[in-house]
């Protein structure tokens, strides 16, 4: 979709029918660097295919490494299972997961590596990770605090433990487990400060790492052991993303409908599928919901609290605030402009006063989408009740679930496309 901004038409109907979301983001872009750095060719299936995979694969590419796309769900890496110095600065756009798992893989390079993304991406913080790995000894410099990121690598760490506060992004753990597989000697990783928000990632991580041969092991709650075996190729079947599954499980309570995404949530690997639970208590969702375990699914919460029976408080969501955008305030700003009072942010947490009667409204709204995919695909969910929503920069959904307005289309949901003024 190339329009400026979108208008949905409220079905007059329930939602119906069969929708699978794409392959997982998390996964696909942790197979892509682990088949990276595997001798040999890895054949990834399921795989997602958009922006923040793109990157990824470009930026492998861009390294030497053969990435091949026989059709609209796999990839297909050859590797020699090395990251060669690339001539110019990897371009991530704004893939959080690229960027931390680059940042920590290429300290294990040889040679300069220039590590940068978009103007959303060098505001999100990389700098717990470019510490970490300058105690290792690595030579790694980020001005600001966010990328660009420079790494002079020589192929090795100094030493064999690091210590690492991840209280602003579980990526920056996962990215040093991914990395110390490829080290020489056996490696331990210690959490210190908060705890991680979405532990659930580092599980993703660890068993991607074992598909792929690594030996990783979790002897407390807050440190990793991770073995110098490098990494075999191998045949990866990707599951779908949790977090487009949620888009799916709010359209369907919310219009009562039935929507058969082919994967039961219990079987979900992702953190995010914790969410079918409390959105299958919609419209009697709680009234405080820890979102600290899944935190990529609170945009769309929130926005089905709107119409819940009862006000929902959001909690453990502090960093919301460092995601695409501040999902906090991006959240309340669009739930107030569809009716002040709405929501409100108290320190971190998200107060979402409930309003069943805002369904069959016509409340004209410009949603902004500050280009974050997930306020985009969430305010959605509102237009499927009350009229005259507009979301802004629909396109912005190509960061992970490029046919999320096709899926949503093909559910019988009508849409104004409104050409750009
Ligand atoms: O490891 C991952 O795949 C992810 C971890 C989470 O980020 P943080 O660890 O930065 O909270 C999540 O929000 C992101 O979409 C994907
Ligand atoms: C936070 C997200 O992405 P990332 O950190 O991978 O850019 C997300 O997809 O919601």
């Amino acid at each position: 979709m190339t329009t400026d901004s979108v208008t949905i038409l409220p079905p007059t109907h329930a939602l119906n029918g069969k929708v699978s979301p794409p392959g997982s983001k998390s996964i696909t872009n942790r197979a892509l660097l682990l088949a990276g750095l595997a001798k040999g060719t890895s054949r990834l299936t399921g795989a997602l295919k958009s922006d923040d995979t793109r990157y990824m694969a470009e930026a492998l590419r861009q390294m030497g490494v053969t990435v091949e796309e026989p059709d609209a769900t796999t990839f297909v890496v050859t590797s020699s299972g090395e990251l060669k110095a690339p001539s110019a600065p990897l371009f991530l756009g704004n893939a959080g997961t690229a960027t931390r798992f680059l940042t920590a893989a290429l300290a294990l390079g040889q040679g300069r590596y220039v590590v940068d993304g978009d103007e959303h991406m060098r505001k999100r913080p990389i700098k717990p990770l470019v510490e970490a790995l300058k105690s290792l000894g690595v030579t790694i410099e980020s001005p600001t605090g966010c990328p660009p990121v420079t790494i002079d690598a020589t192929g090795r760490f100094e030493k064999n433990h690091v210590v690492i506060d991840a209280g602003l992004s579980s990526q920056y753990v996962s990215a040093l487990q991914m990395a110390a597989a490829c080290g020489s000697e056996p490696f331990t990783i210690e959490l210190a400060g908060a705890d991680i928000g979405a532990r659930g990632y580092i599980d993703l991580t660890m068993s991607a790492m074992r598909a792929f041969g690594a030996k990783v092991e979790q002897p407390t709650s807050s440190s990793w052991v991770i073995q110098p075996t490098g990494y075999t190729a191998t045949d990866f079947h990707i599951e779908p993303d949790a977090s487009a599954a949620t888009y799916l499980w709010g359209a369907e309570v919310l219009t009562k409908g039935q929507i058969d995404i082919g994967t039961p949530s219990d079987a979900f690997t992702q953190p995010d599928a914790k969410a079918y639970d409390v959105i299958a208590q919609f419209p009697n969702m709680p009234a405080v919901i820890d979102g600290s375990q899944m935190q990529d699914a609170i945009p769309t919460i929130a926005v089905l609290a709107a119409f819940n029976e009862t006000p929902v408080r959001f909690v453990g969501i502090e960093n919301l605030r460092v995601k695409e955008c501040d999902r906090i305030r991006a959240v309340s700003t669009g739930l107030n402009n569809i009716r002040e009072g709405l929501a409100k942010e108290e320190g971190d947490d998200l107060l979402v006063f409930s309003d069943p009667s805002l369904a069959g409204q016509s409340l004209p709204a410009e949603i902004d989408t500050f280009a974050d995919h997930r306020i985009a695909m969430s305010f959605a969910l509102a237009g499927l009740k009350i009229r005259d929503i507009t979301i802004l920069d629909p396109a912005c959904v190509g960061k992970t679930y490029p046919g999320y307005w096709d899926a949503l289309a093909s559910l019988g949901v009508e849409f104004v496309r409104n050409d750009p003024k």
